[in-house]
C-alpha cells in the first residue's frame, strides 16, 4: 500500500493513501489511539490561538486532541457536538454536515447544557483535520445558533485546497491525490 510521510510537531508517520471514491485518494489520518502525536501537536497549535473561553470540537476524531489541547490551555471544561442523538441529550440544537470522507448527509447535535456553556463565550473550533471545510462550516453554525462567538477555527491539518485558507490556524499541509 502507498503510504504519505506526514511530519507534524517533530512527529512522524507513514499515512497509508486511500481511494475515496474514483477520482480521490486521501492520505488517512487517524489519531484516535495516537498519544504521542496528539501530545506533540497540541502545545503548538495552541501556541497559535488567541485567547479563547472554550474548544468546540465534533466527535469522533477531534475529540482525542481537543481534550489535550484543553488540558495544555488549563481550561477546566470542553464542548462536543455528537453526530447522533443519545437518550440522555434534552433539546438538542440540530446543524447538517457531510464531510469529505462521509457518504451521507450528518446531523451535528448540541446538548442544552452545552448549549449553556457556550452562549456570550469565545469559542475556538477544532479538529484534527480541515478538508472541504463543511464539517468545520457546519460546527460554526451550531455555535453560532448557540449564541457563542467563533474567534478561531484550528486543526493540526489542512487538506487540499484548504490549506490556502488564511481564516483557519493548522500546523502543516495534508496533499488530496488523483
Ligand atoms: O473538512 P471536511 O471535508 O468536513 O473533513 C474534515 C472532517 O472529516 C473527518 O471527520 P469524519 O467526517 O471522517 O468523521 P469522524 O471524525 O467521525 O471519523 C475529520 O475528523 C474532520 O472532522
Ligand atoms: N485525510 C483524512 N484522513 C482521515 N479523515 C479525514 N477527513 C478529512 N480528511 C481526512
Amino acid at each position: 500500500m502507498k503510504a504519505y510521510e506526514l511530519n507534524v510537531a517533530g512527529v512522524k508517520r507513514q499515512l497509508p493513501i486511500i481511494a475515496i471514491n474514483e477520482h480521490i485518494k486521501i492520505a488517512s489520518f487517524v489519531i484516535l489511539g495516537d498519544t504521542e502525536l496528539v501530545t506533540a501537536a497540541a502545545p503548538v497549535l495552541a501556541e497559535k490561538l488567541p485567547e479563547v473561553d472554550i474548544l468546540v470540537t465534533a466527535e469522533a476524531k477531534g475529540i482525542p486532541f481537543v481534550y489535550e489541547l484543553s488540558k495544555v490551555l488549563k481550561m477546566k471544561r470542553y464542548v462536543v457536538a455528537r453526530k447522533s442523538i443519545k437518550s440522555y441529550m434534552r433539546n438538542p440544537l440540530t446543524h447538517e454536515v457531510n464531510s469529505i470522507t462521509t457518504q451521507k448527509v450528518q446531523t451535528l447535535y448540541l446538548d442544552k447544557q452545552d448549549v449553556e456553556l457556550l452562549r456570550g463565550k469565545r469559542v475556538a473550533l477544532i479538529d484534527d483535520v480541515i478538508s472541504t471545510g463543511e464539517s468545520i462550516q457546519a460546527l460554526e453554525k451550531l455555535v453560532q445558533k448557540a449564541g457563542g462567538n467563533v474567534v478561531a477555527k484550528a486543526a493540526i491539518l489542512a487538506e487540499g485546497d484548504s490549506a490556502m485558507r488564511d481564516d483557519i490556524l493548522f500546523l502543516e499541509k495534508l496533499p488530496i491525490f488523483k
